[in-house]
């Protein structure tokens, strides 16, 4: 396979614009069969501006106890939503612990992650993502960019907190991937549930620290249309040289991550690159570009990245919270007047969803880009 990459990639370079595009097709990300090679593609490598600088220093991040809150101790509750409202001003992300969620139930997230992705690729074809589409499995998305490729592999499937849809999450990995992965996705479903009653909590959170009324941001988002995305990392020869996620925000509204033991999510603060070490009894909490339009610019989306590195393979789960498509996104009317006129157009996540899969690949300016292309769209 990995031969057949190379010579496609050696074969990209001689070919007229129409073949070329079928030889990026055939580009196929093998892990198991790359790390043999003693070079990575060019492909993989990014821009010297970009490249992972050496050793980034820890970001203090708060560690916000939820046991409080989620016992409804109106003390604790104001003291965590301050926290909250001094993260999100500064950088957008914050750690939580006593969250609720069982730790056999995240146990197994982590554990069924290494039973789908060591699986041969083949097999993990079987749930190929389509192009525009996604859900499925990706392989640094080769096929769907040619440069930059992130050094990962990703399974990516949606979460409807509808209650019709108790089953969406293990009838799909079902019918994608067959029977054998039954117990896989009831595992995805229980954590899907986990993540999206946690988020409900955080908006309140959220909607206290912004002084909007409690329950505007848990009813926004009550019956949430998500997205659950598990990224494997395998290691890599030359870590230096890629990156495993690129610089980016979330468009989404709020991201829930749980990373494993090994480290390797940076996070853009004071003009400089951030490590968030590892803390297996936490998740990492950052609000996305949809959010940070719902408070109407008040929190920011913050710019982050994941690095990769030579020695073992790393895993990280990132549960993307997103509204209904019908929802429109606009700032409750606490947050817009004259000295906080509006800053984004009204849209809908669907929108934003579509123009990060088909005309834009999700960076620092997504939402701004966006924001461009509606307006554009509607003069
Ligand atoms: C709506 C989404 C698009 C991405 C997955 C979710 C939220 C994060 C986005 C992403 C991770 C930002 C970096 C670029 C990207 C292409 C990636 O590296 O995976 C983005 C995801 C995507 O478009 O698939
Ligand atoms: O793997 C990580 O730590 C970060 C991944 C990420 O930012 C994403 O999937 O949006
Ligand atoms: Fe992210």
């Amino acid at each position: 396979m990995a031969i057949d990459c190379i010579s496609n990639i050696a074969s990209m370079t001689h070919h007229p614009k129409d073949e070329k595009k079928d030889e990026q097709k055939k580009l196929v990300f093998d892990a198991s069969v790359l790390k043999f090679e003693s070079q990575i593609p060019k492909e993989f490598i990014w821009p010297d501006d970009e490249k992972p600088s050496a050793n980034a220093p820890e970001l203090q991040v708060p560690l916000i106890d939820l046991g409080g809150f989620l016992s409804g101790d109106p003390v604790a509750t104001m003291e965590a939503s301050r926290f909250i409202s001094e993260a999100c001003q500064q950088h957008g992300f914050f750690l939580v612990v006593n969250h609720g969620v069982d730790a056999k139930l995240l146990a197994d997230a982590h554990k069924y992650m290494d039973n789908f992705f060591l699986l041969p690729l083949r097999q993990k074809q079987r749930a190929q993502r389509k192009l525009g589409e996604h859900c499925g499995y990706a392989s640094s998305f080769t096929g769907r960019f040619s440069t930059k490729l992130p050094w990962k592999e990703t399974l990516s499937f949606r979460y409807s907190a509808e209650n019709n849809s108790s089953k969406m999450v293990e009838d799909y990995l079902v019918n994608k991937m067959g029977n054998e992965l039954r117990q896989l996705g009831r595992v995805y479903q229980d954590y899907c549930e986990a993540m999206s009653k946690l988020s409900l909590g955080i908006m309140e959170l959220l909607a206290i620290s912004l002084g909007v009324g409690r329950a505007h941001f848990r009813e926004f988002f009550d019956k949430n249309d998500s997205i659950m995305r598990l990224n494997y990392y395998p290691p890599c020869q030359k870590p230096d040289l890629t990156l495993g996620t690129g610089p980016h925000c979330d468009p989404t509204s709020l991201t829930i991550l749980h990373q494993d033991r090994v480290g390797g999510l940076q996070v853009f603060v004071d003009n400089e690159w951030h490590s968030i070490s590892p803390n297996f009894e936490a998740f990492v909490v950052n609000i996305g570009d949809t959010f940070m339009a719902l408070s109407n610019g008040r929190y920011k989306s913050c710019l982050h990245r994941a690095v990769v590195n030579s020695h073992k393979p790393r895993k990280s789960l990132a549960f993307f919270l997103c509204p209904e498509g019908d929802k429109v996104v606009t700032p409750p009317a606490e947050l817009v007047s004259q000295n906080s006129p509006r800053v984004y157009p009204d849209f809908t996540w669907p929108m934003l969803l579509e123009f990060t899969q088909k005309h834009y690949r999700a960076d620092m300016n997504t939402l701004q880009e966006f924001s461009n292309w509606v307006q554009q769209r509607n003069s």
